[in-house]
């Protein structure tokens, strides 16, 4: 779609000659933008270092370099007026917010410590043998299927099972996390008619996410039960511990299942990579790399200044939300060769996908090892992954990713 854009001047005080600020009057949550966003995202990046989203009156940066500069300065482009187009300094929240993600320093610093200590590579080593007996059992399921949905039946699935069980929540009502982080990510958007809808239909959702985060619901040995033990340790409070673990299940499930998604349906799409990684699985590393450099789930966010300031020569009022195009940066030419192609083997590592800064993904260790057990698996496993039909898209204002993906699956 093409998002021309007109220019204007900025007014300044001094009457220096500062660069025009390109505005683009497209909507970036309209179905058809989000069905293939990448040809805005190049026009949006062309047009200039920091341009303005006139319908949502934000800024935005849609190149590596500005968005790098505005996630690795949180002092400048903070996270605590809410990572969405909602302003919480101006505007309530629909939730409480997140005390992690929705946080700047100092609260920020303890509770991250937290979460890194409860995610460290020891607890992942521990989880590894029974991700990988997961991923095993529901590779097979789609083998002995021949026709299947690879979103219903991995994708969506494995996450379900090996995340939520690590995190220590009932197996019952598990079907209310994908509506329950449907909502979350939109609301990290407009408040449009996705969101009104979801929301309209969310009251059993909230309810049981409630229960499911207060300490009686969790199993002893799960991530949950030691975010109480720190609250026990008096490093939290019992509220700030049950916020925890909804922010896990907020932030670690709708990730990965898209990402787990985006890669089967790239690789479906791609058979000359597919076959590169079934010849070596040891590549699974990169590819999962790849697939998140190529196809960010997390597509975009925002951070609002909290100062007057100047990024790429232009200047900036405080109190501005800046639309931070994580997607667009990972496939920015200034940054990646032949960014467009889905290519494997290249050096994908450094791409944007999990954020950086002080708010890079917390959860991104146990993420790489989610995607790099399911898609070794696969390649250990299947011949063949061929597209049976079209992926359907998933429609989000924040995460891309698909609701099915029909294939047909051979073994090796
Ligand atoms: C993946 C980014 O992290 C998130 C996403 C959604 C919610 C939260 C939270 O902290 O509740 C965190």
């Amino acid at each position: 779609m093409d998002s021309g854009a007109e220019l204007f001047d900025q007014a300044t005080p001094h009457g220096s000659q500062p660069p025009t600020v390109p505005v683009f009057g497209v909507d970036p949550y309209a179905d058809d933008f989000l069905t293939d966003p990448y040809a805005d995202y190049e026009a949006f990046r062309d047009a200039g270092p920091v341009i303005r989203l006139s319908r949502y009156n934000a800024y935005a940066v849609a190149r590596h370099e500005q968005v790098q500069a505005v996630l690795t300065q949180p002092d400048i482009f903070c996270s605590s007026a809410g990572i969405g187009l909602t302003n919480f300094k101006k505007e309530k929240s629909w939730r409480t917010p997140s005390i992690i993600l929705e946080a700047d320093p100092p609260d920020h610093g303890p509770k991250r410590r937290i979460l890194t200590r409860i995610l460290s590579p020891a607890a992942l080593k521990k989880l590894r043998e029974e991700f990988e007996r997961q991923a095993a059992f529901f590779v097979d399921r789609m083998i002995e299927k021949g026709t299947c949905d690879g979103i219903k039946d991995l994708a969506e699935a494995y996450p379900l099972k090996v995340f939520a069980d690590a995190v220590g929540i009932p197996a019952e009502g598990r079907e209310h996390l994908l509506p329950y982080g449907d909502l979350v990510f939109n609301a990290f958007g407009p408040i449009n008619e996705r969101f009104e809808k979801r929301m309209a239909s969310a009251g059993a959702t909230m309810e049981w996410i409630k229960t499911i985060c207060s300490r009686e619901a969790l199993t002893p040995d799960g991530f949950g039960s030691q975010l109480y033990a720190a609250a026990d340790a008096g490093d939290l409070t019992e509220d700030e511990a049950a916020l925890l673990v909804r922010t896990m299940l907020s932030a670690g499930l709708d990730t990965t299942i898209f990402t787990l998604g985006n890669a089967v349906v790239a690789l479906a799409r791609h058979p000359e990579q597919w076959a590169l990684l079934r010849d070596d699985p040891s590549l699974a590393r990169a590819a999962l790399e790849e697939v998140m450099r190529y196809e960010s789930t997390f597509q975009s966010f925002y951070r609002t200044t909290t100062q007057p300031t100047e990024l790429a020569g232009v200047r900036i009022e405080a109190e501005q939300k800046i639309w931070v195009g994580i997607a667009s940066a990972n496939r920015d030419p200034r940054r990646w060769e032949d960014p467009t192609r889905f290519d494997i083997l290249r050096r994908a590592s450094g791409n944007l996908a999990f954020g950086t800064g002080i708010h890079g993904c917390v959860g991104q260790m146990i993420a790489r090892m989610e995607g790099e057990i399911v898609l070794r698996t696969l390649a250990e496993r299947v011949a063949e992954l061929v597209p049976a039909g079209p992926p359907t898209i998933h429609f989000n204002n924040t995460v891309r990713g698909f609701s099915a993906m029909p294939l047909t699956v051979t073994a090796k």
